[in-house]
């Protein structure tokens, strides 16, 4: 099966360039929203995010907008988040591609926010990174319900620039286009890997 590492900043458009991508036929998984699953009532995280930020608990589920409010701005305590989120992350990203090998899935595609920052490329056939105007990136991003200009600014700061990112990629998929446009460049770097990487 070959793996494929998505990543990009905030608001550049992962996961709606990852449904295309199970659009063609791929597998998909999504880091960001295995760790909104690991933060719902019952979730793995919630017993130690709890003891660790007491006061983000309520109902048995961690509130995610009380906990950004609590660890964005302070390193140390993002630090001690991610300390607790990244290893159940791992555990359930290799739950996936384990079932989607069983499954005899021709490729995964992975949407991991912090792929680079992380260099995790080396666990990938292929890396792609989406990338859009940084005027765009804002814009979408503060028409988000709950975002805030502080709340964006402080998730940048924990980013690597998207120039960077930009220069480790093998592919780059502009998303600043219109939908239909990117997925004609999803389409073409899929069709490119997939001949590259499939064994005869
Ligand atoms: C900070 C939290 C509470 C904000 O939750 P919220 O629902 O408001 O936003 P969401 O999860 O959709 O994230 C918004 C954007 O911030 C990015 N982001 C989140 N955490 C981080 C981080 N630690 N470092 C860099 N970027 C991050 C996400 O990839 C996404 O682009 C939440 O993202 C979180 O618990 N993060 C820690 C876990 C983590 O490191 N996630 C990143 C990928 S595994
Ligand atoms: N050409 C395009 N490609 C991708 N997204 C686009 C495009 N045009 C408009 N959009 C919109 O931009 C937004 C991108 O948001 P999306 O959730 O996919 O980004 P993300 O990188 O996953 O965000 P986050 O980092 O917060 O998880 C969506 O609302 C999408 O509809």
């Amino acid at each position: 099966m070959i793996r494929i590492g998505l990543t990009g900043s905030i608001g550049m458009g992962k996961s709606t360039v990852l449904d295309m991508f199970a659009d063609f036929g791929a597998a998909t998984w999504n880091a960001d929203d295995a760790v909104h699953r690991l933060y719902e009532k019952g979730g793995a995280a919630v017993p130690f995010i709890e003891k660790a930020f007491p006061e983000v608990v309520k109902d048995g589920a961690v509130d995610r907008a009380e906990l950004a409010k609590r660890v964005l701005g302070d390193a140390e305590a993002v630090k001690k988040l991610e300390a607790i989120v990244h290893p159940l992350v791992g555990e359930d990203r290799e739950a996936f591609l384990n079932a989607a090998e069983k499954a005899g899935a021709d490729a995964a595609v992975l949407d991991i926010p912090l792929l680079f920052e992380n260099a995790s490329e080396k666990f990938f056939d292929a890396t792609i990174v989406v990338s859009a105007p940084a005027d765009v990136q804002k814009n979408r991003v503060l028409a988000r319900p709950g975002m805030s200009e502080e709340k964006f600014e402080a998730i940048l700061k924990l980013q690597m620039p998207d120039a960077e990112k930009r220069q480790k990629a093998d592919y780059i998929i502009d998303t600043g286009l219109t939908l239909d446009e990117t997925r004609g460049q999803v389409d073409a770097a899929y069709a490119d890997i997939l001949r590259k990487f499939t064994k005869a």
